[in-house]
């Protein structure tokens, strides 16, 4: 039985946040709205596209009833994305690598629209590193609610279980499945460290490998 690891996907394995904010610009500039910064687009990131555009509209005092024409718009510019603002964060692809080589079963729950999951990991030729991907619309709830985290690891297989994130809502989501969380710090958190629930935490993926190895022989994982 191989350990499972399962990782969030914006603010965790990739920089998206550039990206989302030139979608969300677009929008802005098409409502002649003054644009949102780059700061703001990493808050609003972590909970869905529908939570993105319900704060990107109350940050410019757009209506609740344009919520659904807003989403659509959203969702189409995002499906369209040519993704030249986004990279993969340093040392992702070695680390990945590294822990396929030492045989561990890998997956995605991300709270991104599946298509545009898939789409990011096949532009950085990121998919065949992992075996289950679900998105934020793969089932009909998303975390923190910790159903999409098990059946990432369901269609893994058995072993123990690891879950890889950036931000409150995949420390949540961790926690309500009981399952063990590592936290990369560079991503998009919005409250300090020490508010977070996890156990172990990284700021480079070339200390991933390691890490999840120490955690390993601490766990008595095999
Ligand atoms: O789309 C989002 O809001 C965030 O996606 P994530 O779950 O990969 O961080
Ligand atoms: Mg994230």
């Amino acid at each position: 039985m191989s350990l499972r690891i399962v990782f969030d996907l914006d603010g965790t394995l990739i920089d998206s946040a550039p990206d989302l904010c030139a979608i969300a610009n677009t929008l802005l500039a098409a409502r002649a709205l003054e644009p949102i910064s780059l700061v703001q687009a990493r808050e609003f990131i972590g909970n869905g596209a529908s939570v993105f555009v319900e704060k990107l509209r109350k940050s410019r005092d757009i209506p609740d009833t344009d919520h659904d024409a807003l989403l659509c718009s959203y969702l189409t510019l995002y499906a369209a994305l040519d993704l030249t603002l986004t990279a993969p964060y340093p040392g992702l692809v070695e680390a990945l690598s590294t822990l396929q080589a030492q045989g561990y079963a890998m997956g995605i729950c991300t709270n991104k629209p599946l298509k545009a999951a898939h789409a990011v990991l096949d532009h950085f030729e990121l998919g065949d590193f992992f075996d289950a991907v679900i998105g934020g619309d793969s089932l009909s709830v998303h975390k923190p609610d910790p159903t999409p985290l098990h059946a990432a690891f369901e269609a893994l297989g058995a072993g123990p279980r690891l879950y890889v994130g950036d931000s409150e809502v995949d420390a949540e989501t961790a926690a309500r499945a009981h399952v063990p969380f590592l936290l990369f710090t560079e991503g998009y958190r919005k409250s300090p460290m020490s508010d977070l629930n996890f156990q172990g935490n990284f700021s480079h993926f070339k200390a991933l490998p390691e890490l999840i190895s120490s955690i390993r022989t601490r766990a008595a994982w095999h």
